[in-house]
């Protein structure tokens, strides 16, 4: 029997064969027809089907951007404006991003105190215990600090708050802090402190009127820098870590901004800041967590066996610094993305003017413990540290008002009672 495709398409052309009967032509044709029809069902189904599920599909993306983006609407702008509300003539309106870090925090309540009107950001990633950083929140709403959850990368949410409140500062501390992690993640240092910051600086300079900037640069900078103390002047092109590196770019970015728009900026290189509600990523803090449990501490060395020393600075300090800062940036000129005159660009060392050794550090912890510590000391890896830091303050001083007053024995007192309090450490324990 011949196939249909015989029948209809022959071998050769012209030889159609003539002594088919109409009905056979007629069965034919049926048969062939309710097969396409079928085929068109199917194809009908098909499209019905993918249309389905793209919308489907369309449905759940738009959910659930709507339920990332935990920003915007009528109550959520009544809290920002609320939140950044001047309550002192000659007042500022703060935006401070890192808001739940450990300086953020620790500004963001010293600039509310005073009565100025403070506006955290920031993304509570994961680099450490997020469960702090939500605690440094919630400490925050209770002095009616309000913290927008978002990233500094995300430029929408920047033009909507400056939309929303017309911010005369910006105290950007949000930042991949931590030296020696950017071996393991070196992606989320250009994300935050490269991308993140022209991100920023972008927001800041389109708005109207700009803000002035302050932001959290690194004593890391001077890397290699073997003249002592460390001068804002001296060199700073030998980074010993893509941290520094990250940091002496944003220098860099900052100026441009500054030359090209006439953002006020002011750079602040803080040197190993340490106190309550710190970041437990650094020695001081692990180091009393491993004393506490018992556990062994690592203590690097540097070369021929010398000890590494760092210009240990307390926050409270440093927070001076920052509100110094803040009180005599002076304005941004730009209007409408275009610069209108000079705007100052400044740098300054936030430092202590006094470097304690690592070992030091852990005897002083050891005796506010009452605990030993268990010494696992070997040669410093080469892991971007540097042998020492040692801050020359004297910019700071004439130009900030800046001196520092808390000494490493007496503030590691004081982060040693918060450090016991936080974590339910016997609370009635006396630190000496
Ligand atoms: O001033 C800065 O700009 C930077 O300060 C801080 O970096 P650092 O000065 O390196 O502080 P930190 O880690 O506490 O190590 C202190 C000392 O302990 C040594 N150290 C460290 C860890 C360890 O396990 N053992 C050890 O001996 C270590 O070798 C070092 O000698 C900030 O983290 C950084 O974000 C940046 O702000």
């Amino acid at each position: 029997m011949p196939s249909l495709e015989d029948e209809l398409f022959p071998s050769t052309p012209g030889k159609v064969k003539i002594e088919r009967t109409h009905n056979n032509i007629n069965r034919q044709f049926h048969r062939c027809f309710a097969s396409t029809s079928t085929m068109f069902l199917w194809a009908l189904f098909l499209i019905a089907l993918t249309a389905s599920y793209l919308s489907f599909q369309s449905f759940v993306d738009s959910g659930s951007r709507y339920l990332a983006a935990s920003w915007g609407g009528i109550q959520w702008e009544k809290q920002v404006r609320s939140s950044a509300q001047i309550r002192r003539s000659g007042g500022m309106a703060v935006l401070v991003t890192g808001a739940a870090g450990f300086v953020g925090t620790h500004v963001s309540l010293a600039l509310k105190k005073r009565g100025d009107g403070v506006l955290g950001l920031d993304n509570f990633n994961n680099y450490y215990d997020p469960s702090l950083k939500k605690a440094r929140k919630s400490l925050l709403n209770s002095h009616g600090i309000f913290i927008v959850e978002g990233d500094i990368n995300d430029a929408r949410l920047l033009a909507k708050l400056f939309d929303v409140v017309a911010f005369t500062h910006v105290m950007h501390l949000a930042a991949q802090a931590g030296v020696r992690y950017a071996m393991e993640n070196p992606s989320s240092y250009v994300h935050s402190n490269v991308a993140g910051l022209v991100t920023l600086l972008e927001a800041c300079k389109s708005t109207n009127p700009q803000p002035a900037v302050v932001w959290a640069s690194s004593s890391s900078v001077y890397g290699l820098n073997e003249k002592v103390p460390f001068s804002e002047s001296d060199r700073t092109d030998q980074p010993a870590s893509l941290y520094a590196a990250t940091k002496k770019a944003g220098e860099e970015i900052t100026h441009t901004y500054n030359h090209i728009y006439g953002l006020s900026i002011t750079g602040l290189r803080f040197f190993t800041v340490y106190g309550p509600w710190g970041r437990p990523d650094m020695a001081y803090f692990s180091f009393t967590r491993n004393i506490l449990q018992g556990k062994p501490i690592t203590v690097y060395r540097g070369k021929n066996l010398v000890d590494l020393a760092r210009d240990f600075t307390y926050i409270d300090d440093i927070v001076k610094g920052c509100l110094g800062s803040l009180d005599t940036a002076g304005k941004s000129t730009g209007s409408g993305g275009k610069k209108r005159g000079a705007a100052p660009y400044r740098i300054f060392n936030l430092g202590n003017t006094s470097p304690v050794t690592v070992p030091t550090l852990v005897g002083i912890l050891e005796r506010h413990l009452k605990m030993k510590a268990k010494k696992n000391i070997i040669e410093m890896p080469g892991n971007g540290d540097v042998p020492f830091t040692h801050a020359n303050i004297s910019q700071a001083r004439i130009q900030l008002g800046y001196r520092p007053a808390t000494d490493l024995q007496t503030g590691l007192k004081k982060f040693v009672r918060w450090y016991l309090s936080y974590y339910g450490y016997n609370h009635g324990k006396s630190v000496n």
